[in-house]
């Protein structure tokens, strides 16, 4: 993806989801990873699984708190297939060019949200793109309070990304 159409789809990101997505590596903590891009062929599939990187020490994890959402936009129609299924909630999305889906990974408490679990199903006539962008906890405490209880400010959830970043395990 050109740098200029990335910077321009991440802008119109936090136009319509008030977060912040901003890539700072490798220089500081991020709001946002680079765009992944996604194509599946023919057959081509993602299994259930959450988009949060809880058990993952990633540098990202470290630096910039976690997933705390998913903006997945569809850059092609498919034929036949390649629905977007949250298994436990019982949605299933048809693949639109130009529609996107955008969900919270974590509850006000930083949790994995049980009914984010969703796949990709397989492509049976056609291919499919996508462009994920994962927006992260870093940058968006004020603009999206949370903390480690339902009841609890941004500004906890400010301690343990400095925690994190710093590599410091105090107790809350
Ligand atoms: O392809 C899809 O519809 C889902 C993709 C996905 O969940 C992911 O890339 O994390
Ligand atoms: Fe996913």
């Amino acid at each position: 993806m050109q740098e200029v159409t990335a910077a321009r789809l991440s802008a119109r990101i936090t136009d319509v989801t008030g977060l912040d997505v901003t890539d700072r590596q490798p220089f500081g903590p991020s709001s946002g990873e680079p765009f992944q891009l996604v194509n599946y062929g023919l057959g081509g599939h993602y299994s259930a699984h959450f988009d949060i990187l809880k058990s993952q020490q990633t540098d990202y994890l470290r630096e910039s708190g976690e997933r705390i959402a998913t903006f997945l936009l569809y850059l092609s129609d498919v034929d036949i297939g390649g629905h977007t299924v949250f298994v436990d909630a019982g949605i299933s999305v048809a693949p639109v060019k130009g529609m996107a889906l955008f969900w919270y990974n974590t509850n006000p408490a930083l949790e994995q949200e049980p009914l984010t679990l969703h796949a990709g199903c397989p492509v049976l006539k056609g291919h499919k793109w996508i462009a994920n962008k994962w927006i992260w906890t870093y940058g968006n405490m004020y603009r999206h309070p949370c903390g480690p209880s339902p009841n609890s400010t941004h500004l906890k959830v400010e301690r343990i990304v400095n925690r994190r970043r710093h590599n410091i395990h105090a107790p809350h």
